[in-house]
């Protein structure tokens, strides 16, 4: 291969420019031209294929920075369907007419669902990325435990897990971490400790929203800024449990604070707060408002006369306030762990379509003996048997449901990933940058101005 093409699809994470640096930096040191394709998948569908040339030369152009976070080839969910073959020759006729001989996504679950067909007709591996950690298994088999329940009335189906009857280890992970999870969660721990301090101080109870879809593994690694509870989509809310342990916290301490995960369940499964099932065009359900739904619920169950008893707070509604870490968790300089794995990663998917490998995944492993390393893995495994790959959920054993917290599993699990992801220079990159009197003087410069002068298209006529 002598030029091969490059998308980011799906939300964006601090670590894809990471990404594609080590892809281009790996595909120059082989001679092969790099194609970037712009807005992930959306690119494709367009007549024109906005794309650029990432290493002229053989060279990365200047724009590609790994310490930035976003992606400069800009990210986006357009829905690939599988049935519309007209659609998909075009995007593969398109991709040929850019010279492109192999594609590599980087991207999640979805990318790599919308990626299969693609991949029947034209070489295509993926790269992964996501801060919700769901790209991966949590053991060889798990895609078998999928379960088809066709909905009441014929209209489709719904997806169950059966009982599983593995042991879980972690050695036996695929994918042990996603580029952007670390970074993601540097941010929420860093946002629940900083809550932490105006909740005590002024005697509330504070409930911080932390993203990851139907994945609690975002909100699992927010234990390091210790959090009082801990609350996840794998782990159905016990309410009656919840209000007395808030409440002994609550008498200790003077104040709460709980992470919710934005997916969290009641009792009967239901997402908290998603009244309204709106999709995203990538076809995930919304989620708004998980800890706004559980604010209601503790202001009901523990009431006024709680607070005003204590001479706390003036009322529940005065005591409860909820906070989302919102997109500062998926934004800004990826950190120390993150640039590393990811662009390792990068590497690696180019050495995949060179070496002729077709749909499969770069993939990051852990073992006790190795630590980390890169290796990869057929994306026809990550399917179950009706073809759909799943979003990973967090594996139970790494929660502890009494305790409301990370159980002894997952700290295991943390901390080969968090003890050394942030480095020196991550620090020092705070110290350099944020104060820096420039910033006063200058307005923001956007990569995009840049990257603006380097879009080509194709002739539409
Ligand atoms: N089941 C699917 N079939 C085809 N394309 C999909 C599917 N799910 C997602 N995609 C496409 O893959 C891309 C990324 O999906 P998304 O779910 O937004 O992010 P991620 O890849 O991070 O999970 C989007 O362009 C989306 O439309
Ligand atoms: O703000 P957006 O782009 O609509 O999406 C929010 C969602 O994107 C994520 O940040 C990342 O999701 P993906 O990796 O599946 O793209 C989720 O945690 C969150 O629910």
């Amino acid at each position: 291969m002598k030029r091969i093409g490059i998308l980011t699809a799906g939300g964006d994470t601090p670590a894809l420019n990471a990404t594609i640096h080590g892809a281009v930096t790996r595909a120059s040191e082989l001679n092969v031209e790099v194609i970037g394709f712009i807005k992930g998948f959306s690119s494709l569908f367009n007549p024109g294929v906005p794309h650029c040339h990432l290493n002229p030369l053989y060279r990365p152009i200047p724009e590609l920075d790994p310490t930035r976070g976003g992606t400069i080839l800009g990210a986006s969910r357009d829905y690939v369907d599988h049935n519309d073959t007209r659609a998909l020759d075009m995007v593969v006729d398109r991709l040929k007419q850019t010279g492109v001989e192999g594609l590599i996504c980087i991207g999640g679950d979805g990318t790599l669902n919308g990626m299969q067909p693609i991949a029947d007709r034209i070489p295509t591996v993926l790269a992964p990325k996501t801060i919700d950690n769901d790209l991966g298994l949590n053991y060889r088999n798990e895609p078998d435990e999928w379960m088809r329940i066709p909905n009441e009335g014929n209209d489709g189906y719904r997806y169950e897990r059966a009982k599983s009857r593995q042991v879980f280890h972690m050695d036996h992970m695929i994918n042990y971490a996603t580029p952007g999870y670390a970074t993601s969660v540097f941010v929420s721990a860093w946002g629940v400790q900083r809550i932490r301090t105006t909740a005590e101080s002024h005697r509330r109870i504070a409930i911080i929203e932390v993203m990851g879809r139907h994945s609690g593994y975002l909100a699992l690694g927010s234990a390091y800024g210790q959090p009082d509870f801990i609350l996840l989509p794998e782990s159905p809310l016990n309410l009656d449990l919840l209000v007395e342990e808030v409440k002994r916290v609550y008498d200790l301490q003077k104040h709460v604070v709980i992470v919710c995960a934005e997916g969290v369940v009641d009792e009967n499964g239901d997402i908290l707060g998603a009244e309204k099932k709106a999709h995203d065009p990538a076809g995930n359900v919304v989620l708004t408002g998980g800890a706004e739904a559980l604010r209601k619920l503790l202001i009901d169950e523990i009431g006024d006369d709680y607070f005003v008893r204590k001479r706390r707070c003036e009322s529940a509604r005065a005591a409860i306030f909820t906070r989302k870490v919102g997109h500062t968790q998926r934004g800004g300089r990826p950190i120390v762990f993150d640039r590393f794995y990811a662009s390792q990663l990068g590497g690696k998917s180019v050495q995949m379509l060179l070496e002729g490998q077709n749909n499969a995944v770069a993939i990051l492993q852990w073992n006790k003996e190795k630590g980390f390393y890169v290796d990869s893995f057929a994306g026809n495994s990550f399917r179950d048997r009706w073809g759909l790959i799943h979003a990973r959920e967090m594996h139970p054993c790494l929660y502890d449901p009494e305790l409301m917290r990370a159980s002894h599993h997952g700290i295991e699990y943390l901390l080969p990933i968090f003890s050394n992801a942030i480095g020196y220079d991550d620090v020092e990159h705070i110290r350099d940058s944020l104060f820096n009197p420039g910033n006063l003087y200058r307005a923001y410069h956007s990569v995009n101005a840049d990257m603006s002068k380097r879009i080509h298209f194709l002739d539409a006529t």
